[in-house]
């Protein structure tokens, strides 16, 4: 029998898939299409510069390739995307646009100023208009310094009067720290034109995962919680930095697809999940035996309750009282923790632990309840570890 696919076109999961539709970044790439549209739609008549900048997987790259595909549709403007983590002098990202432009440019002797002049006297002569793309730019700024950053951004302050602007920029940042090291003439120019990309909020992230998915995934092969599950634990979070990223969040969601297959399971199940999610987050999971016993009850009755579950990933406050109630009762606890407590030990799971993840219920249920998952750990491997450590501390009272 052959394997089950889960996967129907993995190139979709990979960096380099180049998505039919950006979610929530219209308001980037319309600012991107005023800085510059005059210079798409009349080539040459001023330098267009911007700097995107926001934290790693906020879709700046993916941004500025579809500006390309909108800039290519309306004009004869070239892009020449340099990535900056394989060209990390200005020497080497000058030479990557010569040879993108078919021109031979000599192995030795000549500046990066220099061989900049030279390109751009190519471009004058050939009449060729262009727009630079500079990803990750901050290894140009290590390695080479801000000050050859700076000559590219007032590349034309040497050229006035000739207003034949044959190249503009688009700089691709982590943060604006970039513009602290630069000159006072370069860093007023690009300050006036920064585009901001904030973390994806969980809501974002799972819109990105359900047109991912589609594209990548085989119907029937997943359902909307294991996309929650995967948007829960790398959406931002108030005050809870280097979440909301979406390289990490498709991440998940190729090993998890590709866990589900290689167990011939015809279904992505949250077990397959867990595993992905501990395989690509650094979570560092609290550890269990510094809780107290009723929590640690409390978090095995969880444990439980999802565990009966098996296919859906979330169980409700309400389950996981009553699972704790059996379990009191199976160790023989006459006195049980009150409904309260038990409140205030599933926040201190939430933010002290960081073993559980909460959210409230959505439309199809009745109220609003609190859902909770445990997206982090094996359930498997937690219902052991509790059970050990339960099973002792309860025998020595
Ligand atoms: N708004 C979006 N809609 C659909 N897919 C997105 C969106 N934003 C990001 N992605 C996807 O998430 C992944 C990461 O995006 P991208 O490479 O553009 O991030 P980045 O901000 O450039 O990250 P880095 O700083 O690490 O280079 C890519 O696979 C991209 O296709």
């Amino acid at each position: 029998m052959g394997e089950l696919s889960v996967i129907k076109n993995p190139a979709a999961l990979t960096p380099d898939f180049i998505p039919p539709r950006l979610v929530d970044r219209e308001e980037q790439m319309s600012t991107l299409k005023m800085i510059f549209d005059d210079y798409i739609k009349s080539p040459g008549s001023f330098y267009a510069r911007a700097l995107l900048v926001g934290s790693t997987g906020t879709g700046k790259t993916i941004t500025s390739l579809k500006f390309k595909e909108y800039a290519s549709r309306s004009s004869t403007v070239r892009f020449i995307y340099v990535p900056c983590w394989t060209h990390r002098t200005m020497h080497s990202a000058v030479r990557h646009i010569g040879e993108s432009l078919k021109m031979s440019i000599p192995r030795r002797g000549f500046s990066s100023d220099e061989l900049l002049e030279i390109i751009y006297d190519y471009l004058k002569d050939n009449d060729m208009y262009v727009i630079i793309v500079l990803d990750d730019v901050f290894h140009i700024v290590n390695n080479s310094g801000a000050d050859s950053l700076g000559l590219l951004i007032r590349f034309y302050d040497e050229h006035i009067g000739e207003h034949d602007y044959h190249f503009s920029l688009i700089l691709i940042d982590r943060d604006e720290s970039l513009l602290d090291k630069l000159d006072a003439g370069a860093k007023s120019t690009l300050g006036r034109n920064i585009i901001k990309f904030p973390p994806y909020t969980k809501d974002q992230i799972y819109e990105i995962l359900r047109d991912r998915a589609q594209e990548a995934l085989h119907q029937g092969t997943y359902n909307d919680e294991i996309l929650e599950m995967i948007s829960d634990v790398t959406g931002a979070r108030d005050g809870d930095g280097g979440r909301g990223n979406a390289k990490q969040a498709i991440e998940i969601l190729w090993k998890a697809a590709l866990t589900a297959q290689q167990q011939g399971s015809r279904r992505i199940l949250p077990e397959h999940v867990r595993v992905a999610i501990k395989n690509t987050l650094p979570v560092h999971v609290g550890e269990l035996k510094g809780m107290d016993l009723h929590e640690k009850l409390f978090l095995l009755a969880i444990v439980e309750a999802l565990r009966k579950k098996r296919d859906v990933p979330y169980v409700t406050f309400g389950e996981a009282e009553e699972e704790y109630i059996m379990l009191c009762e199976r160790y023989g606890l006459r006195t049980k923790r009150s409904h309260g407590q038990l409140w205030h030990y599933l926040k201190d799971m939430e933010g002290t632990w960081r073993i559980i993840e909460t959210r409230l219920s959505g439309k199809g249920m009745r109220g609003r309840t609190t859902l909770i998952s445990i997206p982090y750990e094996s359930l498997n491997v937690l219902a052991q570890e509790l059970t050990r450590i339960l099973d002792y501390e309860l025998a020595v009272r």
